[in-house]
């Protein structure tokens, strides 16, 4: 199976947060995204064959690039450590303002710097085909409800997936289920919002997913050239 996606965004906590699953979940996403294998010898083989998308060890090579906030924090640090090991591309995206080891300690693969936290979260959208959270903290939700609301809007038509691991957001789902009860939410840009327990279900879900169409946003003409989509 050849995945849609060359590259997915994730947006996950600068903290691991308290709970183990959580850490495992970032690696699991991350094996995931690259083939279901993390690789640490015998590099260049796993690369080719990830390249090639050849089913090894009973897995699937999605061979999918990561997009994220850069540095080795948290997280963030996890996940991009483990597509690193696993021979994908990774590109970290940082207002050069946190450029500093001391904040988002060393960065693997490329760093692609920004003026600022405007600009990064354009150019993570912009070289990305889908997105994922993982659980975080005020960044990320707030990195998650704007691609949600640009995904309404018509400004672009990629997936958004939520990782929910352990119930973490039930109750933001919950919260925007009292949304759409209360009117505030449509049922259908309900549905642009992609959960599933596990980094398996959830790529598979967003594999499959129908773009969100709203017959407003469609008519409208957003100047996106900058973000290239
Ligand atoms: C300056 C401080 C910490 C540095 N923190 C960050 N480094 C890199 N990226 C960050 C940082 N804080 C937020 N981000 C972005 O938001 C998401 C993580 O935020 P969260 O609040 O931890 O969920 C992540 O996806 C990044 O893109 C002082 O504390």
């Amino acid at each position: 199976m050849r995945s849609r996606f060359k590259r997915t965004c994730v947006f996950c906590g600068s903290s691991q947060g308290n709970k183990t699953t959580y850490r495992d979940a970032a690696v699991d996403l991350a094996k995931e995204l690259d083939g279901g294998k993390v690789c640490t010898a015998n590099q260049e083989t796993i690369v080719a064959t990830c390249s090639n998308n050849i089913q090894f060890g009973g897995t699937v090579a999605r061979g999918i690039d990561l997009v994220y906030g850069g540095g080795s924090i948290g997280l963030m640090g996890l996940v991009s450590q483990a597509v690193y090991d696993g021979g994908r591309h990774v590109i970290g995206v940082i207002p050069k303002t946190l450029m500093t080891p001391e904040i988002i300690g060393e960065t693997v693969g490329e760093v692609r710097p920004v003026s600022d936290m405007h600009q990064r979260k354009a150019e993570m959208a912009r070289q990305s085909d889908a997105f994922i959270a993982l659980p975080g903290g005020y960044g990320t939700l707030e990195e998650l409800l704007e691609v949600i609301t640009w995904a309404q809007l018509g400004i672009h038509h990629k997936p958004v997936g939520l990782l929910n691991v352990d119930g973490y957001y039930n109750s933001l789902l919950t919260f925007i289920d009292q949304a759409v009860e209360e009117g505030f939410i449509s049922p259908s840009a309900r549905r642009i919002i992609v959960s599933a327990p596990t980094a398996q279900e959830l790529m598979d879900k967003l594999e499959e997913y129908v773009p969100y169409h709203d017959r407003v946003a469609s008519g409208l003409n957003w100047e996106t050239g900058h973000l290239g989509f």
